[in-house]
């Protein structure tokens, strides 16, 4: 659809593209990506045939650029500028129906019933219908960037230019407009060609992107290739991470803050903080801890300042547990979002903990055993898949930071050191009499500061794992005992 091949071009005999060349198919979304001033604007207005380059060529459906007369290049790209806060005092549909210039033959270009048949459509399509018999000047800052939206679409081209389709536009917009011209690209083929500051939402929606750099082609790829971290951060000269997106395969960038000098002093997470009641055991740590857990609340990846291990009557109704769990929490006066929360039927009294402290990091296990409802994982396919509380939660706090690898072999490392315990008591799984491995409801936390000493992995032989071992078995193996011990009296 459109070919451009060594395009070198600028102001005032100055190059700020240098010679780049890429094409783009039909149905194509492609996102133009660079730090301000690379020259995504000047390479925009260069294809759109507003700026004449100083080499190389351009081609859009196979013919040169320069053979189309400026009305024959009107039916074929619209162009959504940079928005402007300039309004004139036109009315919404008289600016819509603008866009129906290219299409308007002979000299006294006549409106036909077609053109008013478009201009409503793209109306409704932008969501201006409404404001159509507004001024310009009475609306929003992102209900004006509709409008010129539905301008270029009331051209109905074959090729969409956009300069910063979502400046102005609020996230609904933002999403609603992305969502239509994804949606447009694939249902009627129009090819969008669209500069993004924002490289998650470009990440997002794009087929392909293109990265600037000082007006030359960085690189041209995939979004997941092309949003490298490194890459990005060199071209932007910013600390960035990247991250999966949590509901579809497209990478998200997140902005790493300058903390420094602004963070307060650390505070140690050991067994001062923990508080036993009959009712719960809790840690209100003074900071945010990274976490990985499978709590009933806050369970997955997150960050957490409150954990919560409530005890629960060996009746408790576990039908629609998660809500129940979080009332409760807001009950004691904490924020579920900020919340990790389990239940055991356990007496907390016979809970177990330990502090355990290497070269450089140190960490905080807490342990509550019940193993009346003790399972073989080997064999679990004999019991029925009801949940019944009678569980073993297992606390790590980890002073220190972790990467998600050391997260996951830490919680592969805990499991080990459990079904280990469960093993030296001769914890049997009632239904099959083999050695039971944990129980059908155990739960697992693993909590860091995400300070100090970096630890990358956290297997069985690391630092970090040897710590976890040692620490899950003892008070495994004590928390277990105590509570057998309750169960003979
Ligand atoms: N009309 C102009 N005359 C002279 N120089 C210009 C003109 N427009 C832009 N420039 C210069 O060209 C360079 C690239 O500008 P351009 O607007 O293409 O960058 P951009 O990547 O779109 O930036 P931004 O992200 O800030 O919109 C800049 O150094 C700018 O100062």
């Amino acid at each position: 659809m459109l070919k451009i091949e060594q395009l070198t071009g600028g102001y005032s005999q100055t190059d700020i593209i240098k010679d780049v060349s890429f094409s783009v198919s039909r149905g194509e979304m492609f996102g133009i990506l660079g730090p301000n001033g690379s020259g995504k604007s000047t390479l925009l207005k260069m294809v759109s045939g507003i700026l004449a380059p100083y080499s190389g060529s351009i081609s859009i459906k196979g013919k040169p650029i320069k053979s189309y007369s400026a009305k024959e290049l009107a039916r074929i790209i619209a162009v959504l500028p940079q928005h402007s806060s300039e309004a004139f005092s036109y009315s919404v549909k008289e600016t819509v129906s603008l866009g129906r210039y290219a299409h308007q033959e002979g000299w006294f270009h006549t409106w036909s019933g077609k053109d008013e048949e478009i201009v409503w459509q793209v109306m409704e399509q932008t969501g201006v219908a409404m404001f159509a018999d507004s001024l310009l000047h009475e609306l929003s800052g992102g209900e004006r960037q509709r409008v010129s939206l539905a301008q270029a679409l009331a051209q109905e081209p074959e090729i969409l230019l956009l300069d910063e389709p979502t400046n102005h536009l609020d996230l609904s917009y933002q999403k609603d407009l992305l969502d239509n011209l994804k949606g447009w690209t694939r249902n009627t083929g129009l090819t969008v060609i669209s500069i993004f500051h924002d490289l998650n939402l470009a990440g997002l929606y794009c087929d392909r992107l293109l990265l600037l750099d000082r007006g030359r082609i960085k690189s041209m790829d995939s979004p997941n290739e092309v949003l490298r971290e490194e890459q990005i951060a060199q071209v932007y000269q910013t600390s960035i991470q990247k991250q999966p997106h949590p509901k579809v395969p497209a990478p998200q960038m997140v902005l790493l803050p300058e903390t420094e000098g602004n963070q307060t002093e650390e505070k140690l997470i050991d067994e001062s903080l923990l508080q036993v009641s009959d009712e719960y055991i809790m840690l209100r740590s003074p900071q945010h801890l990274r976490t990985m857990s499978s709590g009933v609340v806050g369970s997955g990846i997150g960050w957490h300042r409150n954990f919560i291990n409530r005890h629960v009557g060996k009746d408790y109704d576990c039908s629609d547990h998660r809500s129940e769990m979080a009332d409760y929490i807001k009950k004691l006066g904490f924020e579920p979002g900020e919340t990790v929360g389990m239940m055991t039927a356990v007496f907390l009294e016979d809970a177990s903990f330990t502090f355990l402290k290497e070269e450089g990091f140190s960490i905080l296990v807490v342990v509550t055993a019940g193993v009346g409802n003790a399972v073989d994982a080997s064999r679990s396919k004999v019991h029925s898949s009801e949940l019944v509380p009678g569980t073993i939660n297992i606390w790590m706090f980890v002073n220190g930071e972790l990467t998600e690898e050391a997260f996951i072999q830490g919680i592969m490392t805990a499991t080990e050191a459990k079904a280990k315990a469960l093993h030296e008591l001769m914890v049997r799984d009632p239904l099959t009499g083999t050695i039971a491995t944990g129980t059908s409801t155990d739960s697992i936390l693993i909590a860091a500061t995400q300070h100090g000493s970096k630890m990358d992995y956290g297997g069985t032989v690391t630092p970090l794992g040897k710590l976890i071992g040692r620490g899950v078995y003892d008070c495994t193996l004590e928390a277990v005992g105590k509570s057998r011990k309750r169960v003979k009296r």
